[in-house]
Formats: structure tokens, C-alpha cells, sequence
């Protein structure tokens, strides 16, 4: 008999033959309202799991005690608890590395887009204001050549202070739990306490994990440490930040722009005090959103499946106490 496995999110046909080869699979498209408790009976019988954009906290992991292996189609992880994961000896599977470049690109979107006000200024002309040549009410700042500030120098870190530095000649500086030896020598990375970097940083960019040591880890008093023209963008997690801080540092013009692809929930509301400011450019969490990096994720997590439900969690385990037993 095939181990049985619950799929909590769409994916691609030839992706999904691959786990139906394996597993015997039960489907939930989306987890909502109206099914979440078929999903939570569900998981009585489940061997595995695999999917995304769900809280799978203890409580309904505790469900599922015949779990075997879970597989999530991110490289976040917040979704689940890593150490109550490893006390029932259950691996949890992410996909590192095959987003990093096209979640970089979304981050520098955000730092063009920000600095060049290039969706307020596409507003305007969209909604018939541009009605004479603009002057320097409008003008934004340049990008080539200022300074970036990264907390969080990892994978994707690392990707975005190279399209800084080889591409828009920015001195790069850093801040991370670890030095980064890789990052100093290729990228001429300086590293520095967070304090500091907020201090001098043109644009200070976030790309830690959520981690109980980094929830609300920037808040008013790092805003008001940042230079007045500074522009923060956030990649990593909505509640990596105090958003009712940052929405207060973009009014009182402590700080001169945003750009979020994460938020402290998500879909955010179209009623957020975010949205009504001209200064904060928000993305509905697309950092690995192309059609490409998607199927890589996807891929990726089906093979971790398949491989960690044979034993083998050599490779992209996130709970890696595991694999030191
Ligand atoms: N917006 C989006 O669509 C996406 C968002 N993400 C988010 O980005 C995060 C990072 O991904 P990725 O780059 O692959 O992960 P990595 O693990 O490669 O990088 C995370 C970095 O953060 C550092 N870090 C962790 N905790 C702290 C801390 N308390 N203080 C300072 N630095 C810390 C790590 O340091 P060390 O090296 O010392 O461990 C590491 O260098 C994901 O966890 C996810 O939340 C990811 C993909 C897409
Ligand atoms: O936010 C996306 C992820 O892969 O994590």
C-alpha cells in the first residue's frame, strides 16, 4: 500500500503524477473556511505532507500522529514549529536556493520602484494628473552608488547585494549572525552591528527568516535611526517589523519610502493605513512569483517529499538537529 499523503495546495499536473506515483494522494486545492475541517480530519490518517501558505502550528500537527515527513514549497519556515517538529522526529523539507535570484529581482524592483516613486508616478499618468512637465516635486533619488544596507546576509541576501554591486556600483554593508566571509570577498561587503547600519544605510534591506529572535525586530526606535532619505524594504516576513511603526515613520517623513512584499497578514487589507501612503510601495508577496521559479519550487519539494519519506533528509532539511542525531 501507498503511503498516504495530504497535497494542500495546487500544483502542476506533471508534478502532481509524480506524487500520485508514489503516494496515495488526498487534495485540498486551498485550505479555507469552509473545508478546514475535512482538511483537519484529514490529517488523522496522513503519512505525509506537502504544500504551502498554511499555519501548521502544534496544535493541529498533534492531529496527525502518524506523520512521517512534512514538505513545504517555500524556503520559509515560520509556518511550522522547527522544534516540536524534531521532538516527534517528523523532517521538515524546504526548497533553498532555486528562488534566490528571481527573489532578488523582486527585491531590486523594490528598490528601483521606491526610489524612482515609479508607481506613484505611473498613477499619475494613468489617472490623467500629468498635466505638465514634472519638476522636482516629483523627482526620486538615484540608486547607483548609494549605499546598501542588508540585515540578513544569506542566500538571498547575498543576491541582492550583487545586482548592488556589480550592477549599480552600491557600497555594500551587512549585517548577520555570522560574518560572511564569501559576501566580503566577492561583493567588498562591510560588516557592521545593525545599529550602525541603520545609521548609514541609503537603503536598508531585510532578509532574515522569522525567528522568535527576529520578530519585531525593526521597530520605531530603528526607524528613527535611519537617515530621514533612507528607503526600507522588507523581503523576509511581515512580522519581522512593527508595521503600525513603519507606517508611522513614512507620515512623519522619518524615513522617505517603503517597499513591502510581506506584511504582518496577509492578503493585506485594502483598508491598511499602508495603502494610503504615496511613499510605501507594496507587492502582494511575489518575491518568487514567475512561472518558472514557481515550477522549481514545486519540483523541489516533491523530490524532498519522496526523498525524506524514503529516509533520506540529506538534503534541504530544515530541521537540521535531525540529521545531527
Ligand atoms: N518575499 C518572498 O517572496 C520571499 C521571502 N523569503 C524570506 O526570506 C528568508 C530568507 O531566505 P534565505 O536567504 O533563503 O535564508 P538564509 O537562511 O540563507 O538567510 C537568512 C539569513 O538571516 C540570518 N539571520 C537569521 N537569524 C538572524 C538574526 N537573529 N539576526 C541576524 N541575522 C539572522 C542568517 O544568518 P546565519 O547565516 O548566521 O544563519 C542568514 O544569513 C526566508 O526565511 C523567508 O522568510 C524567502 C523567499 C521568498
Ligand atoms: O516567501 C516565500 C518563501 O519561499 O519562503
Amino acid at each position: 500500500m501507498k503511503p498516504k499523503v495530504l497535497l494542500y495546495r495546487a500544483i502542476p499536473e506533471q508534478e502532481r503524477q509524480r506524487l500520485d506515483e508514489q503516494f496515495d494522494v488526498t487534495c485540498f486545492n486551498s485550505v479555507n473556511d469552509a473545508n478546514q475541517d475535512a482538511f483537519l480530519a484529514a490529517l488523522a490518517d496522513t503519512e505525509g505532507l506537502i504544500g504551502s501558505s498554511l499555519d501548521l502550528p502544534p496544535e493541529r500537527l498533534d492531529l496527525a500522529q502518524k506523520l512521517q515527513a512534512a514538505s513545504t514549497i517555500s524556503v520559509g519556515t515560520d509556518q511550522f514549529d522547527l522544534a516540536y517538529l524534531a521532538k516527534r522526529d517528523i523532517p521538515l523539507m524546504h526548497t533553498p536556493g532555486v528562488l534566490n535570484e528571481t527573489t532578488a529581482d523582486t527585491l531590486f524592483t523594490l528598490i528601483m520602484c521606491t526610489a524612482r516613486r515609479a508607481i506613484e508616478l505611473s498613477n499619475m499618468v494613468r489617472e490623467g494628473r500629468w498635466t505638465s512637465n514634472i519638476g522636482p516635486a516629483q523627482y526620486g533619488t538615484d540608486v547607483h552608488g548609494k549605499t546598501l544596507g542588508i540585515i540578513g546576509m544569506g542566500r538571498i541576501g547575498y543576491a541582492i547585494a550583487k545586482r548592488g554591486h556589480f550592477g549599480f556600483d552600491m557600497k555594500i554593508q551587512y549585517s548577520n549572525r555570522n560574518r560572511k566571509p564569501d559576501a566580503e570577498q566577492d561583493l567588498n561587503a562591510t560588516y557592521m552591528d545593525m545599529e550602525t547600519l541603520l545609521k548609514t544605510s541609503d537603503f536598508v534591506c531585510v532578509m532574515t527568516p522569522l525567528t522568535a529572535e527576529t520578530e519585531q525586530l525593526i521597530g520605531a526606535k530603528e526607524f528613527a535611526m535611519m537617515k530621514p532619505n533612507a528607503i526600507f524594504i522588507n523581503g523576509s516576513r511581515g512580522k519581522v517589523i512593527d508595521e503600525a511603526a513603519l507606517v508611522d515613520a513614512l507620515s512623519n517623513g522619518t524615513i522617505r519610502a517603503a517597499g513591502l512584499d510581506v506584511f504582518e497578514v496577509e492578503p493585506l487589507s485594502g483598508d491598511s493605513p499602508l495603502c494610503k501612503l504615496d511613499n510605501a510601495v507594496l507587492f502582494p508577496h511575489i518575491g518568487s512569483a514567475t512561472t518558472e521559479t514557481r515550477l522549481a519550487m514545486v519540483t523541489c519539494a516533491v523530490d524532498n517529499l519522496i526523498n525524506a519519506m524514503n529516509g533520506d533528509v540529506s538534503k534541504n532539511c530544515a530541521n537540521k538537529e535531525l540529521l545531527d542525531r
